[in-house]
């Protein structure tokens, strides 16, 4: 831990300009601190700047232009559930904001543990053969309902929030439906795109990842940002294990389903796509066209090598899962080094 601190502390100071001897003098006190306790404890400033070096240095977000604006909640003095559920129901309002969604991070005390993958996202239920709402959901679905959740069955259900102090029973609490804010989804050019009914919320907010900064590790940090286009229209709606719904695209778009070669499905996953980004922009919530995304990140590039530092990526997940070729991302390699601090993944609770 001591060597982690040391490194993190190192590009803090460098990267902000601090005088040397405060860097020595915090060092040592750092060190004290470790020699008689195991840990140190963050500033709410190392904080603040450290989360922002995980999602600078986060390989897998083309997102990352916008690394310096996020706003860092320090919640790591709550342990009680209701604060904790309000701190939560609190970042999700905030990130909001009436749907000029601001980039956001609550980071909790070491002992809490959020069993959501995102704060807000719908149920998924095996009916049989069929499942109704988000495969994604269908385990952490049954662990609400086996902690006394009961859904209404739709396939938009919000899920609650589940989490856990230590070892301490988890916690199930519903979120106010008021607070969450949702996109019904309409086509510029096809009226009858409403027809089929289709929604999605408005802000992902990651809650199942660890936040390492200096060696000390924050399994409860949930963040959001805003949605790429393309996660809601070219995966989240169409994949076939998903919600399926390109084939519903094509028979309001009368495409000939018939044959692979018609590209019915490309010509269904466009309009989707459309639809997605004409429905958000209409109804004042914040997204980003996969276009403009990577425009955004060659920006980004180009402002880190200016600073005289390396960008890291994973090209697999950098390029969009629509037209990648068109974005300037997909014609060049990315070095996939992990750099710390880091979002890291960390084991179902459940
Ligand atoms: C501001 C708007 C943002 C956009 C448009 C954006 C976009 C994306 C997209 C499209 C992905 C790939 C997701 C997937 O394929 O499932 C991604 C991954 C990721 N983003 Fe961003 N991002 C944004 C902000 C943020 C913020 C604020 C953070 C953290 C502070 C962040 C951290 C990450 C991480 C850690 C991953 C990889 C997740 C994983 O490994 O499962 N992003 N981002
Ligand atoms: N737009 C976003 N998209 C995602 C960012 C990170 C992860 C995910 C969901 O990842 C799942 C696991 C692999 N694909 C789906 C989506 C953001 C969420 C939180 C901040 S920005």
């Amino acid at each position: 831990m001591k060597t982690q601190a040391h490194q993190f502390l190192k590009h803090f100071f460098e990267e902000e300009h601090k005088d040397p001897v405060d860097f020595h003098n915090r060092c040592s006190e750092v060190a004290a601190e470790i020699e008689a306790t195991g840990t140190y404890s963050l500033t709410y400033e190392e904080l603040n700047y450290g989360a922002k070096l995980a999602w600078r240095n986060s390989n897998k977000c083309i997102g990352r232009l916008f690394w310096k604006t996020m706003h860092v909640r320090d919640c790591r003095h709550i342990q009680q559930s209701e604060e904790i559920a309000d701190a939560l129901i609190d970042h999700i309002r905030y990130a909001t904001n009436q749907g000029k969604i601001k980039p956001t991070i609550t980071v909790f005390h070491p002992s809490v543990r959020i069993w959501n993958h995102q704060l807000i996202r719908y149920a998924g239920y095996q009916v049989g053969e069929t499942i109704i709402g988000d495969s994604d959901s269908l385990a952490f679905t049954q662990q609400c309902e086996r902690l006394g959740w009961e859904g209404k069955g739709t396939p938009f259900d919000v899920l609650p929030l589940i989490f856990q102090v230590g070892d301490e029973e988890p916690v199930i609490v519903r979120i106010p439906p008021d607070v969450v804010l949702e996109v019904q989804l309409s086509h510029p050019e096809v009226p009858a795109f409403t027809d089929l009914s289709l929604k999605w919320y408005a802000v992902p907010i990651i809650s199942s990842m660890k936040l390492e900064i200096g060696g000390i590790e924050f399994p409860a940090a949930p963040f959001n940002g805003w949605y790429m286009g393309t996660e809601i229209g070219a995966r989240n709606l169409a994949d076939e294990h998903r919600y399926n719904q390109l084939p519903a695209v094509a028979d309001l778009l009368q495409l000939n389903q018939k044959s692979a070669s018609s590209l019915w499905k490309d010509r269904a996953l466009v309009e989707l796509n459309v639809a997605v980004l004409h429905s958000f922009r209409e109804q004042g919530v914040s997204i980003v066209d996969h276009h403009t995304a990577a425009i955004q990140f060659k920006q980004f590039e180009e402002q880190e090598s200016k600073k005289g530092r390396d960008v890291t990526g994973t090209w697999s997940w950098l390029i969009p899962p629509m037209s990648p070729a068109t974005t300037h991302v997909f014609h060049k390699p990315y070095d996939n080094t992990k750099k710390s601090p880091a979002f890291l993944y960390q084991p179902n609770p459940y």
